[in-house]
């Protein structure tokens, strides 16, 4: 039953889309809002910026979360309370194994090195995205034109001890990337593997396309123009994907 009125969103049923992007930066959102029809920015509290707009003729509604799961699963969780349906991580991946920076990378399940998701679901529960969905991201990512592959997501809290070589963490990072790749894992992040396990406990359907924009190997960053114009290619695609089929009726 969807809620009046979301608690950290500030925002009421009848302003969200049955689809939501969530992105990490708010800036994607003032640009999703530039690029989205009618577009309308619904509050900036906490910069959790939401903003909806339209596309083909869907109403989509992106948020920004900022970064990490716990607060990456409040926002889905309110808008999936607020009605929301669909969710669609658009965000940015580190590199693992053979992936390309500048690559579109999506996800067919990921590992959960977080530790939000356990508190929707116990940690045998696996973080897998919804299939339907995902088809319609991987038509979306081929029609780009953007170099890209899919496979497992690894996703994880610590940024600087367990994604970056800084000598605060447990183990050697590279020593667990080079594991990771041999298990077919090819891009790391902070919220994928707890959207997937939260959308599947709240009873929605949730997907992940990322940019790898860091490398794992030399934590060398993509040019600031280049990532500025992949990120828009990111949202044009993950906007078609959420648009893929005839808007489900009122
Ligand atoms: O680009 P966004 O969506 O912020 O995602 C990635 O960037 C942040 C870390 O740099 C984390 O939130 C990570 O998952
Ligand atoms: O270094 C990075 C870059 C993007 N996303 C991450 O989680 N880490």
């Amino acid at each position: 039953m969807p809620s009046a009125n979301a608690w950290y969103l500030r925002c009421g049923a009848d302003e969200v889309g049955e689809s939501a992007v969530l992105v990490g930066d708010r800036g994607r959102v003032l640009l999703a809002a530039d690029m989205l029809e009618d577009a309308t920015i619904l509050n900036e509290d906490r910069g959790l910026t939401t903003a909806t707009g339209t596309h083909a003729g869907h109403r989509i509604t992106v948020s920004a979360f900022g970064m990490g799961a716990p607060i990456a699963a409040v926002v889905l969780h309110e808008l999936a309370m607020l009605g929301v349906k669909r969710f669609l991580r658009l965000g940015t991946a580190m590199t693992v194994g053979d992936t390309e920076l500048g690559e579109f990378v999506v996800a067919h399940g990921a590992v959960r090195n977080e530790s939000t998701s356990a508190s929707y679901l116990p940690l045998a529960f696996p973080a897998v995205p919804d299939l339907p969905l995902t088809v319609d991201v991987e038509a979306a990512v081929s029609a780009s034109g953007v170099p890209h592959r899919s496979g497992l997501f690894a996703t994880f809290d610590g940024f600087y001890t367990e994604m970056f070589e800084t000598g605060s963490g447990t183990e050697p990072v590279q020593d667990r990337y080079a594991s990771l790749a041999r298990a077919g894992v090819i891009a790391t992040d902070m919220e994928t593997s707890a959207i997937f396990v939260a959308a599947r406990a709240l009873g929605v359907s949730a997907a992940s396309l990322c940019l790898a924009s860091v490398s794992g190997l030399t934590n060398d960053k993509m040019p600031h123009d280049e990532r500025v114009a992949a990120e828009r290619a990111l949202l044009e695609t993950g906007f078609g994907a959420l648009s893929a089929h005839a808007p489900i009726a009122a």
